[in-house]
């Protein structure tokens, strides 16, 4: 049985892994942590693993805490960067700890992500539109930012997607990530959706994901809980996890 602790407790994706910890075989749910928690030893209670699903200006230190703590990490919070993803993989390394960073646990947009980058260097034009509940905090989401950091990636010196647009003062034309077009729509009764559009002359590809429901990424999390333990250091994404 592998000893689980969730971070973020409350929220609504971590009541949702505590429920499917709960239901897992081959897991015990150990602590549930939420605001004014200290992350250490006695509060994580015995955990193997911690999952954190909180915030993305508290992540980074809860990851730290637990690293510290001797526990292995599942983050699904967003908000990484370059940065802050090489101090963890430092903190893991130091502590002789493993974490799993991941955007987005939904099998169906890892695949997507994957798609649209191995499709990428075949289009003149790629733009991406994620789509979000209202009560999300941050926009672009997370895997729209990996998306198109990836697709940007792919495309090497290709140019950029052709735009003859020349005033934009609302900012209608997205925000720019690595030079592709990212779209957030927020919408009451939409849950988490992402869209690549690709464009050539006279045809277009639309890459699409639908999390309708938070259980979308249930399967994710908990492959990511049992491939955390004993693998060393930093895994960024669920490619890797899933053999993609
Ligand atoms: N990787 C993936 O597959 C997915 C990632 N996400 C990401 O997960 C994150 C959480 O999303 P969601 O559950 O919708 O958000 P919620 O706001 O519903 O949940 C966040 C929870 O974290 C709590 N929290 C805030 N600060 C701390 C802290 N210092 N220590 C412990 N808990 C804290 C909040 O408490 P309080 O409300 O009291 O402040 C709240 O209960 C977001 O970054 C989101 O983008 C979401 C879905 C899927
Ligand atoms: O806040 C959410 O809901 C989601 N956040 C993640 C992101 O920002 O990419 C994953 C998914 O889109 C749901």
């Amino acid at each position: 049985m592998i000893n689980v602790a969730v971070i973020g407790a409350q929220g609504r994706m971590g009541t949702t892994v505590c429920s499917a910890v709960e239901d897992a075989p081959d897991m015990n749910l150990v602590a549930r942590l939420d605001v004014g928690d200290t992350l250490d030893t006695g509060s994580l209670n015995g955990a193997e693993v911690a999952v954190d699903f909180t915030v993305p200006s508290v992540t980074e230190a809860n990851v730290h805490a637990v690293l510290e703590a001797g526990v292995d990490v599942v983050v699904g919070t967003t908000g990484w960067n370059e940065e802050t993803l090489a101090g963890v993989r430092t903190k893991a390394e130091e502590t002789g700890r493993s974490v799993i960073i991941a955007p987005n646990y939904a099998l169906s947009a890892v695949l997507v992500m994957s798609f649209a980058e191995k499709a990428a260097p075949y289009f003149e034009s790629v733009e991406v539109i994620e789509m979000h509940h209202p009560d999300k905090v941050d926009a672009p989401s997370g895997t729209a930012k990996t998306t198109a950091q990836r697709v940007a990636a792919a495309r090497g010196d290709l140019p950029e997607s052709p735009d003859a647009t020349e005033t934009d003062p609302a900012g209608a034309r997205g925000a720019k990530i690595d030079g592709v077009s990212v779209h957030a729509v927020r919408l009451r009764g939409l849950n988490a959706h992402e869209e690549v559009l690709l464009g050539n002359p006279g045809e277009q590809m639309v890459i699409r994901q639908d999390s309708f429901d938070r259980s979308s990424f249930m399967p994710g999390v908990l492959l990511a809980v049992r491939a955390v333990i004993g693998r060393g250091g930093l895994t960024y994404g669920l490619d890797e996890v899933m053999g993609i």
